[in-house]
């Protein structure tokens, strides 16, 4: 369960805010001040640190700047009042994960939350990728963490899934490039592993690289390693994510997030099939098969000129659209029952099974956050359950009225979409609708905040 320390002199609000962050799965701590919970930071396992930015004995980026010096583990996100965007800006050059303005909804702080959460994983490769058989810790959802998943899973019996299987059945053992698309929690992952393990490679290496979570400018080093004394911080020679997934299968997430010029290199050791190290003069012959996954419309960021298009017709020899969960109803009573034993194994428990207005309530959800979410809310219920069978009382309270709320049925897409369009009018109404301030903050080209402005069809004065 996730640790969550919060540094809040408004008592009330702080109160508050605990309440809510516990009913959603988070150990929390409130503390009105910094000192006290500097004590409690030094005794370690603390994930997140939210604090104020304006404390009365102190202020949050000092505060912040002593907790990445000594727990640079702790992930930091900075409160700031409305008028206090630039020095949010600042705090999160300095280290901050991220800031949140105040006033804010409870959703709005989850995603932060959530989000700064997943950056902690190390930037880039997954934990363990590059073995022949593993898998990523990504799953930052609150309660309970759960061990990396890398089994196959299981197929379902709706025809969405049984057109599913039937694809990745029939790509896998080609040579061809794929391109998984789907909402988050889908299974992309799940895909690419099995497309590995039935293709003719699956002796060789699995290699998973988030790319989202990879710095522009480490790209290049980190996809085709570098040469020593090449830049700072090259102390050794290094070999990158190409040379580790040799006579395997590299797997690239959110393949949308690269940078242009990183498309650009990517695409020449493509159309090359050899690396060069950053820093070296040596081509290395490379034989890799490429799976990506998106979920993003790419097609969409190729019209609006954020994708290059010869890159996109390379990785998308072959596309496979993975459901979401709402569009697989028939699975749900099997993937109910595949999560409860994963559950009761990992947590060496004996639930027996659900009680029927559960199992209706799985069927009307809407799952915004698909089989990932799934997962995450059996693995709960068995916790709180206790061996006995798992009652609407322990499913989430998101989970126990019999309508969604309102963002939910709409997909995970939507509520990012949602959010991201918020993040844009806030970013825009904060900076007095100046584009390269407003880009700036939020850390994308103007070029790109041109392009959100027209697909979110915002009135810009
Ligand atoms: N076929 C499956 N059988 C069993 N569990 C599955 C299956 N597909 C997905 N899951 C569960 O859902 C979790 C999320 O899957 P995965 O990481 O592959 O999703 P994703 O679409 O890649 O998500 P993201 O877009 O956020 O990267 C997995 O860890 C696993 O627990």
């Amino acid at each position: 369960m996730p640790k969550i320390l919060i540094i809040e002199d408004d008592a009330a609000f702080g109160q508050m805010l605990s309440r809510y962050l516990e009913r959603n799965g988070y150990q929390v701590q409130c503390f009105p001040g910094a000192e006290p919970a500097m004590e409690s930071l030094d005794r370690g396992g603390v994930d997140l640190l939210l604090t104020d930015l304006r404390l009365p004995a102190s202020d949050g980026i000092e505060i912040m700047e002593s907790v990445k010096k000594k727990h640079p583990e702790t992930a930091v996100i900075i409160m700031t009042g409305y008028a206090e965007v630039e020095t949010a800006v600042s705090s999160m050059k300095k280290g901050a994960a991220d800031y949140i303005s105040k006033p804010f909804t409870p959703d709005q702080l989850q995603v932060v939350i959530q989000q700064a959460l997943a950056k902690k994983r190390p930037a880039g490769r997954k934990p363990g990728a590059g073995d022949p058989e593993t898998s990523r810790a990504k799953d930052n959802q609150p309660l309970p963490s759960l061990p990396s998943d890398k089994s196959p899973g299981i197929s379902g019996v709706s025809e969405a899934s049984k057109k599913l299987a039937g694809h990745i059945e029939l790509v896998a053992p080609t040579a061809m490039s794929v391109l998984l698309t789907g909402e988050s929690g889908t299974g992309k992952e799940v895909a690419a592993r099995n497309i590995h393990r039935q293709s003719k490679r699956r002796k060789g290496p699995f290699v998973a690289v988030d790319c989202g979570a990879i710095p522009a400018d480490l790209a290049a080093s980190e996809f085709f390693g570098h040469i020593k004394g090449s830049f700072t911080g090259a102390v050794q020679d290094k070999s990158g994510y190409f040379e580790a997934a040799e006579g395997g299968t590299l797997f690239l997430d959110e393949v949308g997030n690269l940078s242009y010029e990183n498309q650009v290199q990517l695409l020449r050791a493509l159309q090359e099939r050899t690396v060069r190290r950053v820093g070296g003069n040596r081509e290395i012959p490379v034989d890799v098969r490429i799976v990506t996954a998106t979920n993003e419309d790419l097609a969409r960021a190729v019209r609006e000129g954020d994708f290059r298009e010869d890159l996109y017709h390379r990785l998308n020899e072959f596309s496979i659209s993975i459901p979401a969960l709402r569009d697989r109803q028939a699975d749900i009573p099997i993937f109910a029952e595949y999560f409860l034993e994963k559950a009761n194994d990992y947590l060496d428990r004996t639930c027996p099974g659900y009680e029927q207005d559960v199992l209706q309530r799985f069927s009307t959800y809407a799952w915004p956050g698909n089989l990932r979410e799934f997962r995450n809310v059996v693995t709960r219920a068995v916790l709180l359950s206790e061996n006995r069978p798992i009652g609407m009382e322990v499913l989430p309270a998101s989970m126990q009225g019999d309508t969604d709320p309102p963002v939910a049925g709409t997909g995970l897409e939507l509520t990012r979409e949602e959010y991201e369009r918020k993040r844009i009018l806030s970013a825009l109404e904060q900076t007095n609708y100046n584009k390269t301030q407003a880009a700036k903050l939020l850390q994308i080209t103007r070029k790109t905040l041109y392009n959100k402005i027209n697909r979110y069809k915002l009135t810009v004065p």
